[in-house]
Order: C-alpha cells, then structure tokens, then sequence
C-alpha cells in the first residue's frame, strides 16, 4: 500500500483521470467453497456426491447417474475451489483477501456469499468480515491514518431495514447527485477498536431476520449487507492544505440462501419469505447472466432492491468476488448444479474498479477554479442557436419515438404493471426451483417496460466526502435512480409523457361544470385539440394564455410554425370528417392518409375511434364497424389521469350514453351533421387565430407564435385524457 499526499497530489490527479478513461477492468473473482456433510445430512444417511479433485476443480461422482446429461466436472481455471476440511481463513487468504483489502487504496470491494439454504454463507462471511477487519486494522497501525465506518441493513421481502437500530423503520434507496444511489438515514458508526467491531457484529446477528426451516435451525431469512467505509491519508500529511484522502468501502454480503419448498418444508410465513428470497435471488442471477454476456440490453438491475443496491460491485466501480458455497449430499445435487452454473456466468463478468480519492478543501478549489476558467472560455465561444432545420429534425425523432411506443405497446405488459423476463414463469414456480440459471421462473412487479440497458456501465469514479456524512447515508455509486428506475427512452410511460394530454392549470371541476355537470367526467369522452397562444387570436376564450418561462425555450420560432400548424389543422380536418362521415367504406379510411402524417395522430385515432364510434353509433356507425374498431387498449397507458382537465377544449365532448356534447352548453346533444359543423367552427377559429399571429408577427407585435413543440406534439384526440 504505498502512501499518498502532498506532491503526490498531482500524480494521483493524473492517475484518477487516465483510471476515468480506462479504469481497469476485471472479472469477478469466484470461489467455490464445498462444506462437509452435517451431522443432521449424516445421520439421514446422505451421500456426498461432490469432491474437489484439485485447486481448480470440483466433480461430481455418482455413478447411478452415469447417463445424466449435466456435466460432470466443472473446472474454474484461475478461480478457486476450496474442500470441506478447508479453513475459513485459508478460504479469506486464497479466494478473499486480495479483492476485500483493496479498499485501503481508496478502491470499492465487495465479497458476496451465494449459494442454497445451509451450505454454509453465513458460516463463510462471518469468518470472513472478521479476517478482513482484522487485516484493515493492521495496516491502520502502520504507514496511514484512517477513519472506519461500520453500517449494516438487511433486506427483506423487498423491504430495507437499518440492522444497526431497534426502530423497524424502512429505508428508502434514493439517489444523491453527489454519491450515486444511497439508502437514506443508515446509522454509521465510527470504529474505535476491534470490540467495538465485536460488539456491532452481535447486534446485527441479534438483528438480522432468522428463522428455522428442516434444512437449517439459524436460516437467515434476509440478504445482508455490511459495509465498512475507508478514509485513509498519509500521516506526513495530515491537516496539511495539499492533503488527499482515499475513500472507499467494502461491503461484506451474506445472501439469504435459495431453497425449495420441498425441501425446506417451512411454515406459510417461512414460504412466504421464501418466495420473496427466491425472487431476489432470481433476480440476481438474471442480472448476473445478462451482464456474463457482454451488458447488450436492458439490465434489470432495479426488479429487486438486492440488485439495485449491489448494482456498482456487479458492473461498475468495485472490485468483487463472490463465494459460491455447496453442500455435498446427493439429495441437493439439483441446487449445487444451479450454484455451480451461477458461477460460470458470475466469472464471466468484468467490473471497473478505481481509486476515489477525496481533495482537501484547498486542492478542491484548484481544481474548481481551473473548471471554471474552463467555462468561460467556452462561453466566450457559443454554440450557435438551433436553427429551424433542427426543430423540424426534433418533430421528427418525436414521431419516431411515438411510433416505437406504439409497436412496443403490449396490452399485456401494462396489465398489473407485471413484467416478465423472458424465461420467466409463475410465482409458485420460482418456490419449487428458483435457483436455476437455464430455467429461471418468476414474474416481477415492474414499474418499466424497458428493452434497452439503462445504463448498466458505471464508470463514474466513487467520489465520496466520507467525513462529511451528514444524512448518514449508505451510498453506492453509480448512474441515477431515474436511470436505475428505467426512464429510458424506451419506456413506454417515456413515450406515454410524449402523447399523452396536456398538463391543466385548471381544475377539473371547472371543465365538468362545463360539461353540463356531467358526474366528474366519469363516463364522459373528450375530443379536444388544446393550444397555447401568447397572441391575440381571435378565439382567445377557447385558446389558454398561460405561458411559462422555461416553455419559451421550445417555442416554434418564425413562419415554420405556422405551416406546420396549418398541415397539422388540415389533417384533424380530415380526421374528424373520417370519423363522422356516414358513408365509408372502410372502417379505417383515414390510417391511410394519416400514416404519412404525423404517428401521433394514427396513435390517438386508434383510441378514440372506438369511442367516438361508441358514442354516436345510434346516430350513423353501422355494427360492422364498431366490432371492427381496434380496442381502445391506449387508454390503459394513462391510469390515474384526473377526468376533464387539460387547458380549454377547442374540439367536442361526448358522453357515455351516445350524446356528442360540445363544448359549448348551449347544445347538448349532436348529430353526424352538427358535429362536423362544430369542428368547421373551432376550425375556422383555429385558423383565423393563426392568421392573427401571423399578421402581428408580420408587424412585429410577436416575437414568436407561443406554439410550443412539446404542445404542438401533443395534440391529443381521444377520451379520459
Ligand atoms: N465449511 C463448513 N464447515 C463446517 N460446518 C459448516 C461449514 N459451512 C457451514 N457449516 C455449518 O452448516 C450449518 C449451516 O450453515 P449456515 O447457516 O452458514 O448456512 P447458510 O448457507 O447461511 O444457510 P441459510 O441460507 O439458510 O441462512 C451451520 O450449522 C454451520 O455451522
């Protein structure tokens, strides 16, 4: 460990940025640690089918089973198999020690235990935090000097829980712009000595979920996560103002273990808790295949708190290993296999480690200063403001994007917010076997319906200010919550934001009064074009004027806006024309002509055609049509949307019981004939509303149309916006 201050200052700036643009990248350490049969495996007259037969490999020896088409030898070349008479140290000294010690030079470790339920985690990890610990103290009393934090949680059934309090209060994951993912309020306690160690280390026992299931009397029943959290400086330079401190932690992870229901024959709650371990565990051995084959592809890191947390020590900034322990007996032969092949894929993947250093406040202000002269050199040289080309480009891509919501759209994905991977299965399922690699079942709640990655490379170095935890957080670094939380751009609530309604600043009572006092819009449809105007258009009732400041940014800038306003209007024209015109042939005519338009109104006259259709098939849509109409499936996509907001409506209303409400209370009811008379009027008012702007742009009353991309985009046609 060599030490660093002072001069070095430079050197490790240097280091940090050439570690930034190509941290080392590594695979996971993986270590397979068989257990010797328990006396309870003995008495029940159990075989051990497995034996290491070298440093490197562990086979499996049955000869009843020669025909099996599994392997028989699983070979881990520079990775690690440890026997059942291997020692727990010897186990921390070959197979731990390396990656769990690299956090006294300021780089993030994490030494997992994974395996079936009694193979041995909790027996390994115990011995090994306590090595480890035992090791950093060590070096504390040579070359540097060094601050510990000890923190710990637990998570259980997707819940977070502080093991360090008696309070069972929740934690929540939040994201910290400094610090990447932290859980909020976790205590951190400064380590004084190795009692204090000691002693922290019995209440997170005492703490921790345990329960008693046949195969294993102390069953842990929930993932656990220690942390300890470096800060080391060179003596020499302590208090000095070029002083640099390293900061890093390493986070020791006791898994809950897998297990079949079958085998453990536990309680309903035992089961319950079971399930929710074999989902997480799931999870992660998801998580684990995806990025085993290169990180192409969304990476579901946020399906369980568990890979959320852990996302940096399995793809970002940390050095990890991870400890796969088996038991031997014949009777767990399926769950060793599974074990076996979560560490194939686990040695195949590669994460980033780099050193984090922490500048004093001195150093810190240099660097400050040199960013800022930075600044304002290219500020003094500005990008050139987008030009009309470029907002034409951005309708473009916002077309596209709609497109792609609406062919990635499943009814069935949106149903329940349930998400399936793709060899996921039933819940009960994952309790018979969910450890498997190959089959893996189960069905997550999901709040994403992403395809993409949402950013599975952490490559951001681990900048933490460790002396300087205010909020006591537990901190990973990391991409943000909303990535992690699968805001892509592939999210169909993403794209969901692109065409859905526009936002009200009125409330919705004001429009349901105006509905005639329809009850709260429950049943009620709305046809509605809604637009901003700043101008003084001629149907300045029907037109909002509200306008705010950060909305100007998007504005439609000169003539442009009004052609394409002009085509937009044309094509709602002739959509609303299809929709009401008696005599068509086909039940969509206007997809054709709307096609080559603009997706968003193909999108929306998909979903509302239904309802118009409903609304006034007493007037002139024939059965045929109607049953023809595509399901109103859109609608799905927008829960919760209160009823009858959105700024003033231009368009027309209907209601559930066929009547086509306009929006004026002076009619109540319409035909065919009348409809279309009321969209010539808004029509004709939209128009001469575009008229008005131009002529004041034209005289330089305006300097732009007040017609925003987002708003133009959003258009929206259809009910319950
Ligand atoms: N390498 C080993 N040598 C001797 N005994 C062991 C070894 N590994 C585990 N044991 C014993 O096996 C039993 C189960 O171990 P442990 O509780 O660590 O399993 P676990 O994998 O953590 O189980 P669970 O997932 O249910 O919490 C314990 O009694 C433990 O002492």
């Amino acid at each position: 460990m060599g030490a660093i201050g002072g001069e070095e200052l430079k050197q490790v700036e240097k280091e940090q940025k050439a570690q930034m643009a190509g941290a080392r990248e590594e695979r996971i350490l993986v270590v397979v640690r068989l257990r010797p049969l328990s006396d309870k495996e003995i008495i029940a007259n159990e075989v051990a089918d497995w034996e290491c037969i070298n440093d490197n490999t562990i086979l499996y020896r049955n000869t009843l089973r020669e025909g099996s088409t599994f392997p028989s030898a699983y070979t881990f070349g520079t990775d690690r198999v440890f026997r059942g008479d291997c020692l727990t140290k010897q186990v921390y000294e070959e197979g731990a020690k390396e990656v769990a010690v690299s956090v006294v030079n300021g780089i993030n470790s994490t030494i997992f235990a994974y395996g079936q339920t009694s193979s041995g985690k909790t027996y390994t990890m115990t011995g090994i935090t306590e090595y480890t610990v035992a090791d950093i103290f060590d070096y504390i009393n040579r070359e540097r000097a060094f601050v510990l934090k000890f923190s710990a949680i637990e998570i259980s059934n997707e819940a977070i829980r502080d093991l360090l309090s008696s309070e069972n209060t929740q934690l929540k994951p939040r994201d910290d712009p400094e610090r990447g993912l932290i859980v909020e309020k976790v205590i951190e306690e400064v380590l004084r000595d190795w009692n204090h160690l000691k002693e922290l280390l019995s209440i997170c026992e005492a703490q921790r979920k345990i329960g008693e299931t046949s195969l294993n009397e102390r069953s842990s029943r929930s993932h656990r996560i220690i942390r300890l959290t470096i800060e080391s400086s060179a003596r020499e330079f302590l208090g000095k103002e070029n002083s640099t401190t390293l900061a890093a932690s390493v986070n020791f992870v006791d898994l809950a273990g897998s297990e079949q229901a079958s085998q453990s024959l536990s309680t309903e709650a035992r089961l319950k808790e079971g399930c929710h371990i074999n989902r997480s565990l799931l999870t992660l051995s998801t998580v684990i295949r995806k990025l085993s084959k290169g990180r192409q592809g969304h990476i579901n890191y946020r399906d369980s708190k568990l890979t959320l947390i852990l996302q940096p020590c399995l793809g970002g900034n940390a050095r990890t290993a991870i400890i796969c322990t088996l038991s031997p007996a014949r009777s767990h032969v399926e769950q060793t296999r599974n074990t076996l092949l979560f560490a194939c894929c686990a040695k195949e993947v590669a994460t980033k480690a780099q050193v984090n250093v922490v500048m004093s406040d001195k150093a810190l202000v240099k660097h400050l200063q040199r960013e800022v002269a930075r600044l304002e050199s290219e500020l003094k040289s500005p990008v050139p403001p987008p030009s009309n080309s470029d907002y034409a480009a951005l309708l473009r891509r916002k077309d596209l994007q709609i497109q792609k919501a609406r062919i990635n759209y499943h009814p069935n994905q949106l149903e329940g917010d349930a998400w399936e991977d793709d060899y996921s299965a039933s819940e009960s399922s994952c309790l018979a076997d969910s450890n498997r690699l190959d089959v893996h079942v189960g069905k997550f709640n999901s709040i994403h319906c992403s395809n993409t990655e949402s950013g599975s490379n952490i490559e951001q170095p681990y900048h933490q200010p460790l002396n300087n935890h205010e909020d006591h957080s537990m901190s990973v670094s990391g991409q943000s919550l909303d990535e992690t939380l699968g805001e892509t751009a592939d999210d169909p609530d993403e794209y969901c934001k692109e065409v859905q309604c526009i936002e009200t600043e009125e409330p919705a009572g004001d429009y349901n009064s105006d509905s005639r006092g329809l009850p709260n819009g429950e049943s009620e449809g709305t046809l509605a074009l809604t637009l901003y105007g700043d101008g003084d258009g001629t149907d300045q009732e029907a037109m909002s004027t509200s306008m705010n400041g950060d909305r100007e940014a998007n504005h439609i800038q000169n003539g442009i806006a009004f052609d394409l306003l002009e085509q937009r209007l044309h094509h709602i024209q002739n959509t609303i024309y299809s929709f009401v015109s008696p005599d068509k042939s086909s039940p969509y005519p206007q997809l054709a002509d709307l096609s080559s338009s603009r997706s968003l109104n193909l999108n929306r006259s998909l979903s509302c055609r239904a309802d118009v259709m409903r609304g006034t098939s007493s007037h002139y849509a024939d059965q045929k049509h109607f049953e023809s109409t595509p399901p109103n499936g859109w609608e799905k996509i927008f829960p919760g949307r209160p009823h009858g907001y959105g700024k003033k409506f231009l368009l027309l209303n209907y209601g559930a019981n066929n009547e086509v409400l306009s929006r004026n209370n002076s009619q109540s009811s319409l035909g065919s004939a009348s409809i279309k008379s009321a969209v010539d009027e808004d029509i004709t008012s939209i128009q001469s509303f575009v008229a008005g702007l131009k002529k004041q742009l034209a005289n330089g009353q305006v300097q732009s149309t007040g017609l925003e991309v987002d708003e133009y985009e959003r258009c929206r046609i259809g009910p319950n916006a």
